[in-house]
């Protein structure tokens, strides 16, 4: 084992107002309820597997990152680790806010219990992945932006070559450029044969990194094993979840739309889905489609940089199960496409297989690794089938053959 979790619980003091945690100190009279935010955590992420949590908000997943890592102890039970450990938990966490960039990453080293030509070696490592300027690095941490900070609490951490890393939602903060090349350096640590812990609400990222992943819920293990096991369980309970609020809103999800979505504005987009749209016989984005036409996806995107990029697509039903989804990094031994301006990718679906019913598009944008999402278009352009000649049921035609019938 890399990390052993043995039968972990903890909890938390929860005071209703701050000055009760005095009153209790003064008095010695309990003034607080306990918060019981892991209980029964018990398995073993193995040596140079890459592991995932998942799990909604407040399910549990930092407090048991942070226990993995030795910031925080457990109430009960106890957590073993094996190999040079390096963590990436919330942002600021072992940093001193009022000492400069340079002096956290030495501190870091020493932390590490590095010194003399070691030390200078980590910080030069540290210095040149944070990509900080050197007046950067002189000021007080507490001036950084989260995404200063991503950079230099990222390159500290991985700078020791670790055997263990435990990341903590890490590739979400930062810049595009910045998630990539931290991506890339999980990737290589990963293939060095380092384990990696790691949580994520991008189940996309879940999915295409780990071998294993365990949904946490109420700071319970409520599913462990293979990841698309993990992963597919707690979709549907997320698709329970939300069931309610698309009955309340149904146009919500599936509003009908010619172009995709508009990024996000704070990102900025390297390569961003222009429009998507459908052709039949009968016409450019028909609402109708009948069972067994043939139909062509068209994706029209703006690439605004050279970084090679892939596009990927998935027919969804309303209920945002996929039917059916792929990817240019499916096409084998083509390589990704790449430069600047626009680009049309075209896919034909003959004899479209799909039998009655609602259905909608989703589109993404994706890195070289197909690991990074640019960009995306979800639950777009719906449309209608309809499988009016044959009498067929179900959600797609499966080719078959009645071999006997006596
Ligand atoms: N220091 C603390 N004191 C009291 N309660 C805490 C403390 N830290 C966490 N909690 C509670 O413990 C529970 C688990 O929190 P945790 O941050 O581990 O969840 P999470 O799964 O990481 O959530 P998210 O996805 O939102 O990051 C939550 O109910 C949270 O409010």
């Amino acid at each position: 084992m890399a990390i052993a979790f043995k039968n972990i619980e903890k909890h938390y003091a929860v005071y209703a107002r701050p000055q009760d945690r005095l009153w209790e100190w003064v008095t010695g009279r309990q003034r607080h309820r306990v918060h019981v935010a892991l209980a029964g955590i018990d398995f073993e992420v193995r040596p140079g597997e890459t592991f995932g949590l998942i799990g909604e908000n407040g399910a549990g997943k930092s407090t048991l990152l942070k226990i993995a890592a030795g910031t925080i102890r457990p109430t009960r039970g106890e957590v073993m680790r094996q190999g040079r450990v390096a963590a990436l938990l919330e942002l600021g966490a072992g940093f001193h806010p009022e000492e400069s960039g340079q002096d956290n990453i030495r501190f870091m080293a020493a932390l590490h219990g590095l010194e003399g030509e070691a030390l200078e070696d980590f910080a030069a490592r540290a210095t040149e992945f944070s990509e900080l300027s050197a007046e950067t690095l002189q000021r007080p941490v507490k001036t950084y932006s989260s995404g200063m900070f991503m950079r230099l609490a990222f390159a500290a951490a991985t700078a020791i070559e670790p055997e263990v890393l435990i990341v903590d939602e890490a590739l979400s903060v930062g810049d595009l450029h910045f998630q990539k090349k931290s991506l890339n350096r999980i990737l290589e640590l990963r293939g060095r044969g380092a384990t990696v812990l790691f949580c994520s609400h991008n189940l996309y990222q879940v999915r295409s990194l780990c071998q294993r992943a365990a949904w946490i819920h109420g700071g319970r293990i409520e599913a462990i094993g293979h990841t698309e096991d993990v992963v597919t369980a707690y979709e549907a309970h997320e698709r329970r979840r939300y069931a309610h609020l698309r009955t309340d809103a149904p146009d919500a999800a599936v509003a009908p739309t010619q172009t995709a979505a508009a990024p996000p504005a704070h990102a900025s987009v390297p390569v961003k889905i222009m429009r998507v749209g459908i052709e039949t016989a009968d016409g450019i984005n028909p609402a109708q489609v009948d069972s067994f036409q043939d139909l062509t996806l068209e994706i029209e995107v703006e690439s605004y940089g050279d970084a090679p990029f892939h596009v990927g697509f998935a027919i969804v039903r309303p209920d945002k199960d996929n039917v059916f989804g792929s990817s240019t990094q499916f096409l084998g031994s083509r390589p990704p496409m790449r430069g600047v301006g626009q680009h049309r990718v075209r896919v034909r679906f003959p004899r479209l297989p799909l039998l009655s019913g609602e259905y909608l598009w989703s589109v993404y944008t994706l890195d070289d690794s197909g690991l990074q999402v640019l960009d995306m278009a979800e639950l777009i352009q719906p449309f209608t089938v309809l499988n009016q000649k044959h009498r067929e049921f179900g959600l797609v035609w499966l080719e078959h053959e009645w071999l006997q019938v006596q």
